[in-house]
């Protein structure tokens, strides 16, 4: 079967004024449709770096990134990218935010609202259509700018720290709900996160990158009875705390 996202012996390098950075080098990876994977690693190993190639924004130094077999050469509109902070913009209201990306797409119809609509009840923010982004909490607002990045109907679903600024028990709640969507909607997958415990909680499988240079390190597997529980529950389970440990341990390896 097509992998839905490739990395083939993928490296990137930066030039700039200061000389040439590798962010990434020979990192190989492979993740099935409908997969959840958390990347891991410590600052600057290039993990945010990972996320740009899938979604086009610029290409590998050398090797391939594909997207369902195809390589990418462009931001593809398969991919939703959701990012810590929200980027309402302030002047327009919830409802015309969250289709903002059906607008630059030309795809916002009466079906397409209806659907923004829906996904709105669904992240319980029902009656936040009229209203304008100064007027919800920073939890509503993430969850607003969740609804934006799914309205387009994306496949795949790029996460880049989006609970760093929120509190713990809005996370948590977040975390469940993204879990909960992306099951509901079969959307692959990518978070990025320092959270090793989000990680655990929310992911199918957790990969843990080398310092910068980043190179793939460890691939660890989420037993089965933690994906079978919610974020929360997830936490308080013994398997948790093992692989908590473990994906610890191998990444003070690296600091
Ligand atoms: N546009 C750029 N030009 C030059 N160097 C860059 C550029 N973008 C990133 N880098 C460098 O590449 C390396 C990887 O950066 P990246 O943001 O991908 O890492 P990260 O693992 O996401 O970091 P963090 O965990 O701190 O967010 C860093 O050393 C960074 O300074």
């Amino acid at each position: 079967m097509t992998a839905a996202i490739t990395f083939d012996h993928v490296t990137k390098k930066y030039l700039s004024l200061s000389g040439e950075t590798t962010a990434v080098e020979e990192f190989d990876c492979s993740i099935q449709e409908g997969e959840f994977v958390g990347i891991v690693g410590p600052s600057g190993c290039g993990k945010s770096t990972l996320l740009s190639m899938l979604a086009g924004l610029f290409g590998p130094s050398s090797g391939e990134v594909r997207l369902f077999g195809e390589p990418v050469t462009e931001p593809s509109l398969t991919i939703g990218y959701m990012l810590q902070q929200d980027y309402l913009l302030p002047w327009r209201t919830i409802l015309d935010n969250v289709c903002i990306g059906l607008e630059i797409q030309s795809r916002k119809n009466a079906e397409s609202i209806e659907y923004a609509k829906q996904l709105l009840r669904e992240m319980g923010l029902e009656g936040t259509e009229p209203k304008y982004p100064h007027q919800l909490s920073g939890g509503m607002r993430q969850r607003a700018a969740l609804v934006r990045t799914l309205a387009v109907r994306p496949k795949i679903l790029l996460l880049d720290e989006p609970f760093s600024a929120l509190d713990y028990q809005i996370k948590l709640q977040l975390e469940d709900l993204i879990v909960q969507t992306l099951d509901k909607y079969k959307i692959t997958a990518v978070l990025v996160t320092h959270d090793l415990g989000e990680a655990i909680a929310m992911c199918d499988r957790v990969l843990v990158m080398s310092t910068r240079p980043g190179r793939l390190k460890n691939v660890f597997e989420v037993p089965e009875d933690i994906r079978a529980l919610s974020p929360l529950d997830a936490r308080e389970h013994q398997s948790f705390h093992q692989l908590f440990r473990q994906l610890w341990e191998e990444l003070q390896d690296e600091e």
